[in-house]
């Protein structure tokens, strides 16, 4: 029996020895797939431990993204976030404003009236022509940076490549049948850094969060967060429940395209980030977090998979190209 990671409100995350998947017996690779899928069916979300990523590649992965956070503002702005098609380089606070609002001007009120406090850096795939990284300058703490990054990226890819396995495994389709939708890597790391914000601005705005109300877009996200907590996600009652950080465990999230693509069988689950949960400080320390947004290739066409409807009626959502679908989303966000 799986342990819960999260629970309240009708609200159940599990906690997944995701080993058990990898290396088990066949009868483990079978109950780790179903307790996978099923979490993505009913909470959205998951947590997973014993992932092939070890302890000292994630820190040193969180350390170098503090090291880059740590750059003078105007040198990060040289490496400045540009369109959605590139969907590469840093944004400031305040750039982008997840939200669930998908009409650009009504983003942009929300985004004037209380911005996200928060910074991020996204990294795609190496050996796009078109959409080359902004990589920084190699000098003092960020020599390397660039090795660490694409060696993350690349474990993060093959973590996406498992997940989706057992995804397959759970729904009773061939374990390969995610393999030619996901072996390109069109992902996006996104090194995020929640900087040390006063708990004055919390109480003076109540409506100011790190990061707002959203789901994300792609297949599946893994989520590396620090020690500080505030990530919360939507309980199927509409309350906002805490996702306590787990030592060493990655938080795995479907998003929407994975939603559309299961037929709304699996659930792309609404998340934010808050003022930290902890009591009495006059001062939040900065946070930390690692995302690694997953996508199917995005040459391909995704519809309805097998097995999620009994008639072509039953079809929610046409079929759609999988790079243009994420373009639209991110164009209606920045
Ligand atoms: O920082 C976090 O914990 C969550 C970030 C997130 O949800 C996102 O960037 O989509
Ligand atoms: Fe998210």
């Amino acid at each position: 029996m799986e342990k819960a990671a999260v629970q309240g409100d009708g609200l159940l995350i599990p906690l997944i020895d995701f080993s058990k998947f990898l290396n088990g017996d066949e009868t483990q690779k079978l109950e780790t797939a179903k307790a996978i899928l099923k979490g993505f069916q009913t909470a959205g979300f998951i947590y997973l431990k014993n992932i092939p990523i070890t302890t000292e590649t994630r820190s040193h992965v969180f350390g170098t993204s503090a090291e880059l956070f740590k750059l003078p503002v105007d040198t990060k702005l040289s490496y400045a976030w540009t369109t959605p098609q590139a969907n590469r380089g840093y944004s400031a606070p305040g750039r982008e404003k997840v939200s669930l609002l998908t009409d650009s001007s009504e983003v942009e009120k929300v985004r004037t009236a209380a911005p996200d406090i928060k910074e991020s850096f996204e990294i795609g795939r190496e050996g796009e022509l078109d959409h080359p990284n902004h990589w920084p300058a190699e000098e003092g703490e960020l020599v390397g940076f660039k090795a660490t990054m694409t060696d993350f990226f690349d474990q993060c890819k093959a973590l996406h490549v498992e997940v989706m396995r057992a995804i397959a495994v759970g729904m009773g389709l061939e374990p390969g049948f995610f393999g030619g939708f996901v072996d390109v890597g069109d992902n996006t790391l996104r090194l995020l850094h929640y900087p040390a914000v006063n708990r004055d601005v919390f109480k003076i705005n109540p409506g100011q969060v790190r990061a707002g109300e959203h789901s994300d877009y792609g297949s599946i996200t893994l989520l590396f967060q620090d020690s500080r907590g505030g990530l919360q996600v939507r309980s199927p009652n509409g309350q906002f429940i805490d996702a306590t950080p787990i030592a060493d465990t990655c938080v795995v999230n479907a998003g929407d395209l994975l939603a559309r693509w299961s037929n709304d069988t699996i659930k792309s689950t609404i998340h934010r980030v808050v003022e930290p949960p902890h009591g009495d400080v006059d001062v939040h320390p900065p946070r930390y977090s690692i995302a690694y947004f997953c996508n199917p290739n995005f040459k391909d066409h995704i519809e309805a998979l097998p097995g999620t409807y009994a008639t072509e009626a039953d079809k929610k959502y046409d079929g759609i190209n999988s790079g243009d679908y994420l373009v639209q989303r991110l164009t209606a966000t920045y």
